[in-house]
């Protein structure tokens, strides 16, 4: 029998680190140099066939980064299942900002069991120096693990880099989540089948990943 999911996405960070860009690479398979602050937020679906009898909805919900300072979120958050936070990998700035965004996170929304919704952490802009943050991104391993991510991953909205990996891996999380709602069990991960698009080759770990 055919199953559906409707899953709503939060793809938070601060300004300008390519939230907007990543959906539209994702969904669209368009980049833009150019760079036009997102207002409160914008949406975006994509429809995953996901196996032969699942089906998956994935609203994507596109938050200025500038929401953070304000008092919207909370509204903007509720219901979401999972959530992608960026950084940009040229502004350390934007990492230092990635606990406040997760805390937020934590703070205004949770799963129906209480839990965290799964995160998955982007180091975005990899086709760029990495250099202001080249001893925080080895060690993005732990701090995923600090601050509660279920993975990281590099990506590179220009490039299409690993966009699909670390979505996938969202999804991968979200569906255990689902299923342990309803089973009630509770390991915190799954095992991701084999990814074989050659664009989503680098940097990257998801704790649902193959090691
Ligand atoms: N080189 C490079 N530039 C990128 C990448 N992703 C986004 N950009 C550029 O970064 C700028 C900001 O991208 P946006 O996607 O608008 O950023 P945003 O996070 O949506 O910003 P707000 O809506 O203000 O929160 C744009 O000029 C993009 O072209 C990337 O992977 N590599
Ligand atoms: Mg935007």
């Amino acid at each position: 029998m055919q199953q559906e999911h409707l899953f709503k996405v939060l793809v938070i960070g601060d300004l300008g680190v390519g939230k907007t860009s990543i959906i539209k690479r994702y969904v669209h398979q368009i980049f833009s140099q150019h760079y036009r602050a997102t207002i409160g937020v914008d949406f975006a679906l994509k429809v995953l066939n996901w196996d032969n009898h699942t089906v998956i909805r994935l609203q994507l919900w596109d938050i200025a980064g500038q929401e953070r300072y304000g008092n919207m979120t909370r509204v903007y958050y509720r219901e979401a299942v999972g959530a992608l936070i960026v950084f940009d990998v040229t502004r350390a700035s934007t990492f230092d900002a990635v606990p406040k965004w997760k805390d937020d996170l934590d703070t205004k929304v949770t799963l129906s069991n209480g839990k965290p919704v799964p995160a998955v952490l982007l180091a975005n802009k990899s086709d760029q120096s990495r250099d202001g943050l080249s001893t925080q991104i080895p060690k993005l391993d732990t701090f995923c693990k600090e601050n509660g991510f279920v993975g990281w991953f590099e990506t590179s909205a220009k490039e299409n880099t690993n966009i699909e990996a670390a979505i996938r891996c969202l999804v991968e999380n979200i569906l255990t989540h689902e299923e342990n709602a309803v089973s009630d069990s509770d390991p915190d991960t799954v095992t991701l089948s084999g990814n074989n698009n050659t664009k989503d080759r680098g940097k990257a770990r998801c704790s649902a990943c193959p090691k």
